[in-house]
Order: C-alpha cells, then sequence, then structure tokens
C-alpha cells in the first residue's frame, strides 16, 4: 500500500485517534489526503486536508484499512461493515472474535497502544487474527511505530496482561508523582515548586532509561548500592508493600481487561447497518 494507503479512524477526534492520525502522516504511511476520519461530537480543528464525516460506513467505504478508536462502552453503536477490509482495534478489552463477529471482516489486527502516542513514545503490543496476512501485519506495525515502538505478541491472553502493564502504564508513574507531590505540598512546599520538582524528575528518569536501556531492577541496585538516602527510602517503600501494591494493580487491570472481553461476548448482536 505504501504512502497510497487509504486509512480511516473511526473515533479520530479523540486522544488516541487524534495521535493516530497525525503520527501516520508524519510518517509519510498516508498523506491526510488518503485519509477518512469520523467524529461524533464537534469536528476537530486538525489535519483539514483530510475528509472528516460522522458517517462510518462512508469512512469504511473509503479506507483500506479501519482502525477503530472509539471507547469500549461506544463500540456497539458503531454499526458498520468492514467486509474485506482490514481492521485494527486500539480498544481496551474488545477481543478478535467480538471484533470480527460486530465489523463482518476476519482481518483484524488488535492492539494496546497507551496515551503516550500523543508525544510518539507509546508502546504498543498486537495480535492479528489468522486471516491477517504478511501485508496486513506490515501495515499495522508501521502505523503502530510510528508513534512509538511495538511488538508482536503471541496470545490475546498476553493482550490482556499488557492491557494493564503498558496500555495503564503511563498512568503508574503519574500516580507515583501524584503521591510525592501531596508529600511535599502536606510538608509545606509552595505547590508550584513541587509540581516543577516532580514534573521534571518524571521526565528525567524517562531519559535516563532510554539512555541507559538497563532492566529496571539495575537501575534500581545502581541507586540502592550508594547505601545513602535513596536506598533508604526505596527500603521503607519495600517495606510499606509498594512491589505488592504494584501487583495487585496489574492483576486487577489484567481481570477487568477480560471481563470486558465477557460482557461483550453476551452483548445482543448489532444490526449492521450505516
Ligand atoms: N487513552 C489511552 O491512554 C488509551 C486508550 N485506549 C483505547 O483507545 C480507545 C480510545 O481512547 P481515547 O482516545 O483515550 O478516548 P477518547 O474518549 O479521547 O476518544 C474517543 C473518541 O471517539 C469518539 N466517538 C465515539 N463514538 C463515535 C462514533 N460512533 N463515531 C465517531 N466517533 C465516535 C468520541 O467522540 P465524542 O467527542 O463525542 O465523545 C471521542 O472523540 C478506547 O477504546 C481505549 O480503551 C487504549 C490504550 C490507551
Ligand atoms: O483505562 C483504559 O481502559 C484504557 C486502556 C488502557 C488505557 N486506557
Amino acid at each position: 500500500m505504501g504512502s497510497q494507503a487509504r486509512i480511516g479512524i473511526i473515533g479520530a477526534g479523540g486522544w488516541l485517534g487524534k495521535a493516530f492520525s497525525q503520527s501516520i502522516v508524519e510518517a509519510g504511511i498516508a498523506d491526510a489526503e488518503a485519509l477518512t476520519l469520523s467524529y461524533r461530537s464537534a469536528k476537530p480543528d486538525v489535519l483539514p486536508s483530510a475528509t472528516w464525516t460522522k458517517d462510518n460506513q462512508l469512512l469504511v467505504e473509503r479506507s483500506d484499512v479501519v482502525i477503530v478508536s472509539v471507547r469500549p462502552e461506544d463500540f456497539p453503536a458503531v454499526r458498520v461493515s468492514a467486509q474485506g477490509k482490514l481492521v485494527i482495534s486500539v480498544m481496551a478489552g474488545v477481543t478478535l472474535e467480538h471484533l470480527a463477529r460486530h465489523l463482518q471482516t476476519d482481518r483484524i489486527v488488535r492492539s494496546l497502544p497507551n496515551g503516550a502516542a500523543e508525544v510518539r513514545s507509546s508502546y504498543t503490543p498486537w495480535v492479528a487474527s489468522e486471516a491477517a496476512g504478511e501485508e496486513d501485519c506490515r501495515i499495522a506495525q508501521a502505523i503502530f511505530e510510528s508513534c512509538g515502538t511495538s511488538d508482536r505478541l503471541a496470545t490475546e491472553a498476553d493482550i490482556d496482561y499488557f492491557t494493564g502493564l503498558t496500555g495503564s502504564g503511563p498512568a503508574f508513574p503519574a500516580l507515583l508523582a501524584a503521591a510525592m507531590m501531596n508529600h511535599a505540598v502536606a510538608r509545606g512546599i509552595n505547590r508550584d515548586v513541587a509540581r516543577r520538582g516532580v514534573n521534571a524528575l518524571l521526565v528525567g528518569a524517562g531519559r535516563l532509561a532510554e539512555l541507559r536501556a538497563d532492566c529496571p531492577n539495575d537501575l534500581v541496585e545502581t541507586f540502592m548500592a550508594y547505601r545513602g538516602t535513596t536506598a533508604a527510602a526505596m527500603d521503607a517503600m519495600r517495606a510499606a508493600g509498594i512491589d505488592d501494591a504494584v501487583g495487585r494493580g496489574l492483576d486487577a487491570a489484567f481481570r477487568k481487561s477480560i471481563a470486558m472481553g465477557h460482557a461483550d461476548a453476551e452483548a445482543p448482536q448489532p444490526t449492521a447497518s450505516a
């Protein structure tokens, strides 16, 4: 398909939809003119030379590749037939089987990017249905790598696990940073100073991880080896159960993703129409 790929994004006005549409154009996978983008409420003020529409069936007809980027609870209302088309889903918890049944195509890639797609730094694991061919997988991977890095995983259960690990993942350093900021403010530190300091350390820690490419355990051991303030803090955090808390969080996300898939399976069959 190369630079002539015709790509449609259902839900292109949202966080991930906007990130994908822009990164696809930036990476030269498709020109803006070859994109058909759908929205539900307000027409977004980006990529004016793309075709914007509220008609998802029209979008499918104008596209070779259809990316579905609505929230899972809005998916049942997306009533289109994508017969013969490659569909790429970024939705949490929606299974390959449900996607195939609802959209009437067996060429499916199920993926789970993360919010860092906005800054072209997502990590996007994905799986493909049996009927998705080599070229389908190649274009899907090119799309994911236009906004970060990606890996093809072995099973759908792996996708359900990675939904928490890396899909929800950017929220977890944010949770730690919020706890640190709340602690500093409670200690009487000026809120703006605390915010600048904590945001700067998040960015710095990310860049350090990128530069060193160490296993996180190695980085922790490097800090522990000082046997100083950092080790004192980490020992106290571990004694308070940080490893257990993180494990419980990841298990909860995995269970939620599986439960969303089961809810789909029990949902009534849609009637396909524009
Ligand atoms: N954000 C994240 O970090 C991640 C999100 N995901 C998954 O990606 C998907 C999208 O998430 P995100 O971008 O954050 O969500 P958003 O709510 O930001 O975007 C969803 C968009 O879909 C639009 N929409 C809903 N129904 C339709 C429809 N029938 N036709 C056209 N557009 C429609 C919404 O419009 P309106 O303005 O009317 O609401 C909204 O703009 C979700 O399924 C989520 O599970 C996966 C990994 C990470
Ligand atoms: O929280 C969610 O359900 C979505 C999927 C992963 C990140 N956001």
